[in-house]
């Protein structure tokens, strides 16, 4: 399996040489352990079939705090079927191998420290992932986790707020490895009606200040949003409660039906000129 890095300039390598069409990366979270982790392994090989280039896998938490009601829902069935890390990591390292898409861990920072900085890289590296994003890891305490999965060849993907100051926004770009993800709406995750104009402007100020991939998340449900987000030039769109909603569905098999149509209907929709 590549690295976040390597993924991304893959997909610049691809994009036609006038690069006004670049290639944009479809990356879809879900949660873990919801319904089961059966489910979350097929649904990884699924998603990895239907388009996704990257995947965000979500370790279900307690007090999920970014997390908007659909994600909340998720983590909490998750966790009272007995979801744990160490269950999730078993469940990935037998997964990873089968998918060439990067898996990027989600997690909050509690779950990190409990267990211990170099312990947790050491089995989240082992069980395969190449990518990080703590959500409730300020920019000031970063640096503290991402020297050392740096060496882990782990790259801590870091947060740009809608609200950022420009100097703030020029920080986390130099810090974040991988891509910036670009919180589209200020709040918490959830499918909106429609994606902000103000991000078009957010990623122009952010190209004038980095060039590394910027992926724009929240709020992306339906394939115009996916579409308009790429026609702002975003490197690559992100897709959480939209895809945990159709894997929660009436039984797996439907689930995992319902991921999979619509990671293709997206890949599609993101690839039409
Ligand atoms: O669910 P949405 O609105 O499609 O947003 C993606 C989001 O779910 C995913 O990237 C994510 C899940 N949990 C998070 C916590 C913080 C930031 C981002 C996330």
């Amino acid at each position: 399996m590549i690295s976040v890095s390597e993924c991304f300039q893959k997909l610049r390598s691809e994009s036609p040489a006038n690069g006004d069409r670049r290639q944009c990366a479809l990356i879809p979270f879900i949660t873990a352990g919801d319904p089961d982790l059966d489910t979350t392994a097929k649904a990884l090989q699924v998603l990895d079939k239907n388009g996704a280039d990257l995947i965000e896998l979500g370790v279900p938490y307690s007090d999920p705090l970014a997390d908007g009601p659909v994600i909340q829902a998720a983590a909490t069935r998750s966790l009272n079927r007995g979801t744990r890390l160490d269950g999730v990591l078993e469940m990935l390292k037998t997964v990873s191998p089968t998918i060439k898409a990067p898996i990027i861990l989600f997690t909050y920072y509690n779950p990190i420290l409990y267990r211990g900085i170099p312990e947790f890289l050491a089995q989240i590296k082992d069980a395969g992932v190449k990518g990080l994003v703590v959500p409730d890891l300020p920019l000031e305490e970063a640096e503290i986790l991402l020297y050392p999965a740096k060496e882990q060849g782990i790259e801590l993907v870091l947060l740009v707020a809608p609200t950022s100051s420009p100097d703030r926004i020029e920080a986390i770009a130099r810090q974040s490895q991988g891509f910036i993800y670009l919180v589209s709406v200020t709040g918490v995750t959830g499918m909106r009606s429609q994606v902000q104009t103000r991000v078009e402007d957010l990623l122009k100020q952010m190209r004038s200040l980095t060039d590394k991939p910027i992926g724009v998340g929240f709020g992306i449900s339906q394939l115009e949003h996916a579409k308009q987000v790429r026609s702002w030039g975003a490197d690559a769109v992100i897709v959480g409660s939209a895809f945990v909603n159709r894997l929660a569905a009436a039984s797996p098999e439907h689930g995992l039906e319902a991921i999979a149509t619509f990671c293709q209907s997206l890949r599609t929709a993101i690839d039409e000129d």
